[in-house]
């Protein structure tokens, strides 16, 4: 396990990675004079190499959000510079399914193809969309409309969406806070399965440190807009995750626990500074 402090303003650019961000600050104003600022991100580097899963944790207010949506190309800097080195495009999947309500779930997964290519090229496509449906197992509600899907349901074609587009870099925040442990896990199971097959770089947010080391091979502590610490994940799980039991086995080894306990007192740690 490899523990790193991740301010070093000479890191220099990756060839390997998809994402460089050097010196990345955000502000926003704070009140009612234009002196009332708050600095959500401060003085970030990262580097995010290819295929790589990376999890953002820390407390709430922290800049986790703000990073993701710099990393997105959502938020503009105030100071640095967020490079991509992707050849696609980037998803982004939110706590929300933000599904439209008055289109079925195929229409709701198509609709990234066709405002990429316009509905003339859609039949194309047509395959792509329903290989996706299937890759989340809805291949057998696509004619259904978000009314008639339950929680769980609604955050596959959400995930669907995402990979319509055959993304190389794939955001999620907080995906699946809304939702009980059992469909948590399942969904995590999901991701993770979806990496192996497509091979994207993750970037993800979560509250949940049992998540953040089920689905990353790299765990950034935030604290007060900084990145406090970088832990390499020693249980990163490349070769177990096709085993449908493979998240629960893990909770239960002894590494998982250690771990587990190194991001906790890492957490805590950060909240006493
Ligand atoms: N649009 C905005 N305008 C003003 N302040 C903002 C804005 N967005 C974020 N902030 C502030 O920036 C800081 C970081 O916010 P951010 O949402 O990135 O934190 P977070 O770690 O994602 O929090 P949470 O876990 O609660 O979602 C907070 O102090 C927040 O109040």
């Amino acid at each position: 396990m490899v523990a790193s402090p991740h301010h070093d303003p000479n890191t220099q650019p990756s060839a390997q990675s998809a994402v460089t961000i050097r010196d990345a600050t955000v502000e926003f104003p704070a009140g009612r004079r234009a002196s009332d600022r708050v600095k959500a991100i401060e003085n970030i580097d990262l580097d995010i190499p290819f295929g790589q899963r990376l999890a953002l944790v820390g407390k709430s207010g922290c800049g986790k959000t703000t990073l993701l949506r710099v990393i997105a190309g959502l938020q503009s800097l105030s100071t640095g510079h967020c490079d991509h080195h992707n050849r696609g495009s980037t998803s982004f999947v939110f706590q929300q399914p933000a599904l439209l309500p008055w289109r079925r779930v195929l229409g709701n997964v198509r609709l990234p193809i066709e405002l990429q290519h316009g509905r003339r090229q859609l039949s194309s496509h047509e395959s792509d969309i329903l290989t996706t449906l299937k890759e989340v197992d809805l291949d057998d509600v696509a004619e259904r409309f978000p009314y008639q899907l339950s929680g769980g349901m609604k955050m596959r074609v959400s995930i669907a969406r995402a990979l319509v587009t055959q993304p190389d870099l794939l955001l999620l925040d907080e995906p699946f806070a809304a939702l009980d442990d059992l469909l948590r896990t399942q969904l995590g199971e999901l991701v993770t399965q979806l990496w192996r097959s497509h091979g994207f770089t993750l970037v993800m947010v979560t509250h949940n440190i049992a998540e953040a080391i089920l689905l990353s091979d790299r765990v950034c502590v935030m604290h007060e807009g900084q990145i406090a610490v970088t832990l390499e994940n020693p249980i990163a799980r490349a070769e177990t995750a096709s085993d449908k039991n493979g998240a629960d086995l893990i909770r239960r080894t002894p590494e998982f626990a250690e771990f587990y306990g190194v991001v906790s007192d890492h957490l805590k740690k950060a909240g006493r500074t």
